[in-house]
């Protein structure tokens, strides 16, 4: 049975990494992103195949090796990929990022307007004040010595203050008091250890069937869902009591507010402010700290920024203004190439919602991935595909210049995805990312520290990529 199972892409002519007789590729799976599975079967058959077939457990996965079929699947077959995958619905992962089918496209239409740049720009101003905090929290830590501080641990408060802000409309200041009653529950919903790991790949692809045999199994914590319910439930009591006076620039209100959703319950609320809380919180925090480990490396990368940073805010003095980001070019490639070294999500996922036949050159014998499988994107291999980007483990920003974008497939970055299914909050994403950046580029130099390691640690135990155990750097005043 075992042999057969671990030979499903074999006998359908679909090229496969030898898998053990009793574990399959179990070995392998060493991080819960799958990354070092993904990567070997990209390394293995890319240029020979266009699709590549592992085993998940006993699930079989194809991995796309091919930029051209990655481009059909994303957008232009998309209506036969719609799903990322099939989730267990529990109260808080009703959201958008799980949503299926009809349910997902009349839920998309409705949140993207909450996207907009007028939006961005009202949120932009709530964002800025809690950089302000940031800021001071630096020169508490660095003084007029300089210092040597853990950069994740404060872009981590920094990002949940903001994301909580600008989701639910909370303010507290987690850089001040970390121990603050949000900061120890949003910090449930991410940190796990690296131990475990193969138990919770298992929990995320059997879910449904777990859940089935009555199981009791969570994504989330009781106590997290309760905790985030409370916190949705509060605010909508005090829209009542405010009633004339709200104002829009929290998501948590844009959502109340948007027509025809007056009625939007408190179960209905609190997963989608939930999921823009989720989604924006650790990615950005991660971005941040490994963009400025890059740049800590990367001397010249880093006063070339700060050089393009001070020049348009000097232009736009005496304020940081929403245009003024917009205009800092370098700042975003510099944010684009450290999602490409460190993207958020490993790989991208969606399921056939029906038998599709891989376009193939004619005469080759015809692929079929029958209804159902599962379809992953290996995001990081393709990000590190020396073909792509030569020297792919240096950080180099100027590799997003437009001229040079163009030369290269579309699909060669997918750190938001694409397609219909894109991230809705990568403008917003980008947005927060940038103002915690200028706030510290503009008053603090970045150096590496002498014995902390050249290769940033990676935590295997998490879905969202984030350095293990912090990120250490020299931090010192820039000269006035
Ligand atoms: C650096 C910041 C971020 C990164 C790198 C990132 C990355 C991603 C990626 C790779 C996906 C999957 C796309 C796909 O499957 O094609 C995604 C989806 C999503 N992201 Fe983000 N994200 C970021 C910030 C945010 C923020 C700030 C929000 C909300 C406020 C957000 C909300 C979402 C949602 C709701 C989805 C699911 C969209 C759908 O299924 O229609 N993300 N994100």
């Amino acid at each position: 049975y075992l042999r057969c199972k671990y030979n499903y892409w074999q006998i359908n002519g679909v090229k496969q990494l030898r898998a053990h007789f009793l574990f399959g590729h179990f070995f392998k799976m060493k991080s819960v992103r799958l990354t070092e599975l993904l990567q070997e079967t990209y390394d293995a058959f890319k240029g020979s195949a266009l699709v590549a077939g592992t085993y998940v457990y006993l699930r079989p996965i194809a991995v796309i090796l091919d930029l051209d079929l990655a481009k059909m699947i994303l957008i232009e077959d998309f209506d036969k990929f719609v799903d990322r995958r099939n989730f267990h619905k529990e109260p808080l992962m009703d959201n958008l990022f799980n949503a299926q089918c009809e349910e997902w496209c009349t839920l998309r239409k409705k949140l993207t307007p909450m996207f907009s740049s007028g939006n961005l720009k009202c949120i932009f101003g709530t964002i800025t004040e809690v950089a302000r905090n940031l800021e001071e929290s630096f020169q508490e830590l660095v003084g007029t010595q300089g210092g040597v501080l853990d950069v994740h641990d404060l872009l981590d408060r920094f990002s949940m203050d903001a994301s909580a802000t600008c989701a639910f409309g909370i303010h507290f200041n987690s850089l001040k008091d970390p121990q603050v009653e949000f900061r120890v529950n949003g910090r449930k919903i991410f940190h796990h250890s690296d131990d475990g790991i193969r138990w919770r790949i298992f929990k995320f692809l059997y879910w449904s069937v777990l859940a089935k045999l009555k199981l009791s199994v969570r994504f989330y914590d009781k106590i997290i869902a309760d905790f985030f319910t409370r916190i949705v439930r509060e605010k909508l009591e005090l829209r009542q009591e405010l009633r004339h006076n709200i104002k829009r620039n929290d998501f948590l209100e844009l959502l109340m507010a948007s027509k025809d959703d007056n009625d939007l319950t408190l179960e209905q609320l609190t997963p989608h402010a939930f999921d823009f809380f989720v989604s924006g919180y650790e990615t950005s925090s991660s971005t941040m700290s490994c963009a400025l480990f890059e740049l800590a490396k990367h001397p010249s990368v880093q006063q070339k920024l700060r050089n393009e940073i001070t020049g348009i805010l000097h232009k736009h003095a005496p304020n940081l203004t929403y245009e003024a980001v917009q205009e800092m070019r370098y700042l975003d490639q510099t944010i684009t190439e450290t999602l490409r070294k460190y993207p958020a999500l490993a790989s991208l996922t969606r399921i056939a919602a029906e038998d599709y036949t891989v376009p193939t050159a004619s005469g080759d014998i015809p692929l079929v991935l029958d209804k159902g499988t599962i379809v992953y994107i290996p995001v990081r291999a393709i990000h590190y595909d020396s073909e792509i980007y030569p020297e792919p483990t240096i950080f180099r920003p100027e590799r997003f210049e437009t001229s040079t974008c163009l030369q290269r497939h579309s699909m060669a970055f997918l750190g938001f995805g694409d397609g219909p299914r894109h991230c809705i909050g990568q403008q917003f994403g980008r947005m927060q990312i940038k103002i915690g950046l200028i706030a510290l580029l503009t008053k603090y130099q970045f150096s590496s520290v002498p014995g902390f390691p050249d290769e940033l640690p990676i935590s295997k135990g998490n879905v969202i990529l984030r350095p293990r155990q912090g990120v250490l750097l020299k931090v010192h005043r820039v000269p006035e």
